[in-house]
């Protein structure tokens, strides 16, 4: 596969054959002998990502909180929607394309931000953007993460065009530049939340997504068993601690401490930034909007009929209907359970993604149907991630691309707009799905 089109907002490149992938795995296979990467398979790719990975890091990417009743619910929910498939339409040539905040991307699917990817492989958030870049997928870059935001923004533009230089070192716009987003976790603290935001305009991030339902961490039974908490063990900061206003701040706490001389200190103080137990209010979010401008700005974690319609009052561009893939509020409902209400009552005047639960081609034209105008994955890329590094996140991204095409031409589907209602029955046989995902 060759390198994604230019994002000029035109969108009339040569689109990628997402479809090819599958001939290609098939292929070599056959000619070569050679099996994918990593399985395939995704209830094998947990598996094999949790050979791979320590105990304490494969617990953290696949558990949920509590007991964990959201997380299997969000599986359940979209075993409830079935595809009804149409026959002799016109398939070919598959367009994936969708439209968000004015710029066409090639694929209705986003990298989910995920937090302290370093701690999953070395490979780490350059090795996922990187995957991301190959194929055209914007890499939501997390608050959380373990490299700083330009090092990834620099690491993936020149994966894709090793002539360019990342905006943030040259100040210049690149030629072509993958495409990123960036999640916030919101600082207490106005001054460093207004760093963070110039550092991600900078280094090009077209969107801003801001995270509402974890600005506190979650009760989560497997961490506690183990006792892995990132921040404790001093991952996870990077962003933090590459940040002037921040360490600047930290410096005047600290007697004149660089945070690379008190990382622990440095971590708590962090954290008490970012994962106060202080939830900001509606009304907050009219300093976001002053200090990022008029950019896109996305809420991410939006279950509620209610809580969508505050984000069109306080003038937002964007929701993610999401529980967190059951990592916060066990109990919560399934995010696709709440997606087609959230959508008739807003869709007309916000863009609604989703997240929570995408395992397949399969799940995303049934969240796309539902009125999701794109969808995040999280977890499987991970588990690729761990399982093998950056390519094995490449194989996961392009397996469930090529997979939404081969699913969107088997429903008789040539187009991401035309999929709809119309395509679903919902039919609840009860029962609980037999995979463990
Ligand atoms: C290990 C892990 C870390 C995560 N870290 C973040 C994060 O830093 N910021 C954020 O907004 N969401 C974070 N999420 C949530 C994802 O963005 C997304 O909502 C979730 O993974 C969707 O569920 P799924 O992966 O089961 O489909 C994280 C998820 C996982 C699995
Ligand atoms: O674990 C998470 O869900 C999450 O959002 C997070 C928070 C802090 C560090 C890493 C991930």
């Amino acid at each position: 596969m060759s390198g994604p089109q230019d994002k000029d907002g035109g969108g009339e490149g040569e689109k990628l054959p997402y479809g090819q992938y599958q001939f290609d795995l098939y292929a070599q296979a056959i000619i070569g002998g050679q099996k994918p990467i990593v399985m395939t398979d995704p209830n094998k790719l947990e598996q094999a990502a949790k050979e791979a990975m320590t105990p304490e890091a494969f617990n953290y990417v696949f558990g949920g909180a509590g007991e964990q009743a959201t997380m299997h619910a969000n599986r359940l929910a979209f075993r409830q929607w079935k595809l009804i498939p149409r026959m002799l339409r016109p398939t070919v040539p598959r367009d994936l394309s969708v439209k968000l905040f004015g710029k066409t991307y090639d694929t209705p699917l986003l990298m989910a931000p995920v937090g302290v990817q370093g701690a999953y492989h070395p490979d780490g958030e350059k090795g996922v953007a990187t995957a991301c870049a190959s194929l055209g997928v914007p890499f939501i870059y997390s608050t959380a993460s373990t490299t700083p935001l330009e090092d990834v923004a620099t690491a993936a533009d020149l994966s894709i065009n090793p002539a360019s230089s990342s905006p943030a070192e040259s100040g210049k716009p690149t030629m072509t530049v993958a495409p990123r987003w960036f999640q916030l976790y919101w600082p207490l603290d106005d001054a460093i939340t207004a760093s963070l935001l110039d550092r991600a305009r900078a280094a090009g991030c077209d969107a801003l997504v801001v995270t509402l339902d974890t600005f506190t961490m979650s009760w989560r039974p497997l961490d506690l068993d183990t006792g892995y908490l990132p921040f404790a063990r001093g991952e996870g900061n990077a962003l933090g601690f590459s940040d002037p206003v921040f360490r600047k701040k930290f410096a005047e706490q600290s007697d004149g401490d660089a945070v690379e001389d008190n990382v622990m200190m440095a971590s708590r103080s962090w954290l008490g930034e970012v994962f106060s137990g202080h939830a900001h209010r509606w009304e907050d979010l009219a300093t976001l909007r002053r200090l990022w401008g008029d950019g896109p700005i996305v809420l991410k974690g939006v279950l509620s009929v209610q809580d969508a319609e505050m984000a069109v009052r306080y003038g937002m561009d964007g929701i993610v209907v999401s529980n967190h893939g059951g990592r916060q509020l066990d109990g919560a409902v399934p995010s696709l359970e709440m997606l087609p209400e959230i959508v008739d009552a807003v869709g007309d005047r916000l863009t609604v993604l989703f997240d929570s639960g995408i395992r397949t081609g399969a799940d995303v034209l049934k969240a796309l149907a539902l009125g999701a105008k794109a969808v995040l994955v999280g977890r499987p890329v991970i588990y690729g991630l761990g399982a093998a590094g950056s390519e094995g996140a490449r194989h996961v991204l392009a397996g469930i691309l090529a997979d939404v095409d081969q699913s969107m031409g088997l429903a008789g589907v040539q187009k991401v707009a035309e999929l709809n209602r119309g395509i679903l029955r919902r039919i609840n046989y009860g029962g609980d799905v037999k995979s463990s995902l």
